[in-house]
């Protein structure tokens, strides 16, 4: 049986006729007006919806990053939103620069109660809307256009005639027809100009048309012409503030709310890190720090993210993805190989004050507040970059390029074996066990050296060691303190390569030694060793590559064996 397409179920969303459309050639210059509606479309979306010290809390943190227009509640809906924004008026808690906003139904009751709410604040705006699109007409209110339209204009002529019996307010209007991005663009024209005759903004007292995509439902370059259409045709454009209020149901309200200011939109509606009805409300934060890494100051300091993500997740009671764009706990971590590399080498190379230029970082993680240790972390995935960043980063060991090579080796094999992260912690343990650690069969006691400065071996010294469990008194000479060293112990060695420095500073100081080496004619391979004498290291290294390969010919005769 023939299944049919569920695709048949929908129909494609109409595009917009507007073919001189000018938005394409835009660009966001300088940033929108930007309005939290975190403590009311937030709130109102919450499994538990948020208590009034939570709503204060939120309150605070969003005037502390520079919000200056804060919808504060729908009043109308309980006693706890009523009081909670008479408490904000009461006790005298918003800035004389902060506007409130509060939202109601037109509905008389509900318009009335809501401006009580607000009596005696020093500004405020009510926000009045009424939902438009053809299937609310038609499903939810049974009503002509007409009657929708005289729902908005009847709301707005009782909200003009309330606010006038307070003039120690500072009044604002926003009227919004909800469900905006699905309605018949000619009557959203013919709603919004009904309203704007009643409440007569001008150009020093604007009112605010919100033009929400309340249900996105179309490709953002959609939504970008109806916000141009209504932007060319709005009568009184000069004493409007076109406002948007992305939904993100498509998971492209980010993108809607930039186009849509390319396309005119002054100011936009949003909640920190896209909470909000469904899919949530566009996130402010992403729009925010987009236009900063374009070299637009946004006005809104996200500078100590985690804290800001912390309140809100304590508030809403919903975590933040570890993807989120800019706040996620991943965002800026690398797990993979050519990622770690150029990371590592983008840091390497950046110079303060300069533009940022490390590659596959969008943003310096200092202006979010971000550490750079978290950047880099290992897994199978990785490579010799990540894991020599974290030693260097988290234990200050240089390792030469060729070390890198070998030891990662080391690495991917606990990676590949365990399937799971390698913490900076542990990568210092695999290199300890692997080259620190390697005192058998033979491990350094103490040495002399002579200088002898008639002698063509220049350097003589006397080393006791221990082989096997038993000491080992041994001289020799040498050019050099190694070479002296490597003469004395009497075997094959060839030294390959040498590489120190110094750990840390001043009477802690360390130093580090790695040296790579033939012995016996076999493969090269490297030791390590760390000491607080540089000489001593030096021998430990030595010792550490013989060990190593001592170890390794014993393991491959066994393999051999056992064959
Ligand atoms: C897209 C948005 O986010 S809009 C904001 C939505 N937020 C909220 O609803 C949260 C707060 N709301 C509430 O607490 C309640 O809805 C209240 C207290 C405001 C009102 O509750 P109720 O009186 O029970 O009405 P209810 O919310 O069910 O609304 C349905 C009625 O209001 C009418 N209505 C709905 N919206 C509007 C509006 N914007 N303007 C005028 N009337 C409206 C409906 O037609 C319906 O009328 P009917 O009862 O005659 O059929
Ligand atoms: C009331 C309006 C602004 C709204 O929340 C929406 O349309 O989503």
């Amino acid at each position: 049986m023939m299944l049919q397409n569920p695709a048949t179920k929908y129909r494609a969303f109409p595009p917009v006729n507007l073919t001189d459309r000018q938005w394409p050639n835009q660009i966001i210059s300088k940033p929108p007006i930007w309005m939290s509606t975190d403590l009311r479309d937030g709130n109102q979306s919450l499994i538990e919806p948020m208590s009034a010290e939570k709503k204060l809390r939120f309150f605070d943190m969003l005037i502390a990053v520079g919000l200056k227009e804060i919808e504060v509640g729908f009043p109308s809906a309980s006693q706890t939103d009523f009081d909670f924004v008479r408490k904000l008026v009461e006790e005298n808690r918003i800035p004389d620069d902060v506007t409130i906003i509060v939202l109601t139904q037109s509905r008389e009751e509900l318009i009335r109660r809501t401006v009580d709410s607000v009596v005696g604040a020093k500004r405020a705006i009510i926000h009045l809307y009424n939902s438009v699109a053809p299937v609310f007409r038609k499903v939810v209110f049974g009503m002509s256009r007409e009657e929708i339209t005289q729902i908005a204009t009847t709301g707005t002529t009782l909200v003009k005639e309330l606010v006038a019996q307070h003039p120690e307010t500072e009044w604002g209007f926003e009227y919004t027809p909800e469900s905006f991005s699905t309605t018949e663009l000619d009557f959203s024209k013919h709603i919004c100009d009904a309203v704007s005759a009643i409440w007569k903004p001008t150009p020093a007292n604007k009112m605010i048309i919100n033009l929400p995509s309340t249900v996105e439902c179309s490709t953002p370059n959609v939504y970008a012409d109806q916000i141009e259409w209504m932007s060319r045709k709005l009568a009184r454009r000069d004493s409007i503030i076109i406002s948007v209020h992305p939904h993100n149901d498509r998971g492209t309200a980010v993108a809607s709310a930039e186009l849509a200011v390319m396309a005119g939109a002054d100011r936009v509606e949003g909640c920190l890190f896209g909470n909000g009805e469904r899919t949530g409300n566009v996130d402010l934060v992403t729009l925010a720090m987009n236009l900063y890494t374009q070299g637009v100051n946004p006005g809104l300091d996200f500078s100590d993210i985690d804290t800001v993500r912390k309140c809100v997740e304590e508030c809403n009671q919903l975590p933040v993805h570890p993807r989120h764009p800019y706040a996620g706990d991943l965002v800026f971590t690398a797990f993979s190989g050519s990622h770690q590399d150029a990371i590592k080498k983008g840091f390497a190379k950046q110079q303060p004050d300069s533009i940022w230029e490390v590659p596959y970082l969008p943003i310096d993680p200092a202006d979010l507040g971000r550490s750079y240790d978290a950047v880099i972390r290992v897994n199978s995935q990785s490579g010799k970059g990540g894991m020599s960043y974290l030693l260097e980063q988290e234990y200050g060991l240089v390792l030469p390029r060729r070390l890198q090579i070998e030891f990662s080796r080391a690495v991917q094999a606990v990676a590949d074996a365990t399937g799971r992260e390698i913490a900076a912690q542990d990568i210092h343990e695999i290199f300890q066990r692997e080259y620190l650690e390697q005192d058998a069969p033979y491990a350094y006691g103490s040495h002399r050296l002579v200088e002898d400065t008639k002698n063509a071996e220049s350097v003589q010294i006397d080393i006791n060691l221990t082989h096997r469990a038993s000491a080992l008194a041994l001289q020799g000479g040498g050019n050099g303190p190694i070479d002296a060293f490597v003469n004395a112990l009497g075997l094959d060695i060839k030294l390959m390569d040498y590489h120190e420095h110094s750990i840390g500073s001043g009477a802690n100081a360390k130093a580090a030694c790695y040296v790579e080496l033939r012995l016996d004619n076999g493969p090269t391979l490297f030791g390590a060793g760390i000491d607080s004498n540089i000489v001593t290291a030096s021998f430990k290294a030595v010792l550490s590559a013989v060990n190593r390969r001592i170890k390794q010919t014993e393991g491959e005769k066994t393999t051999a064996a056992a064959a």
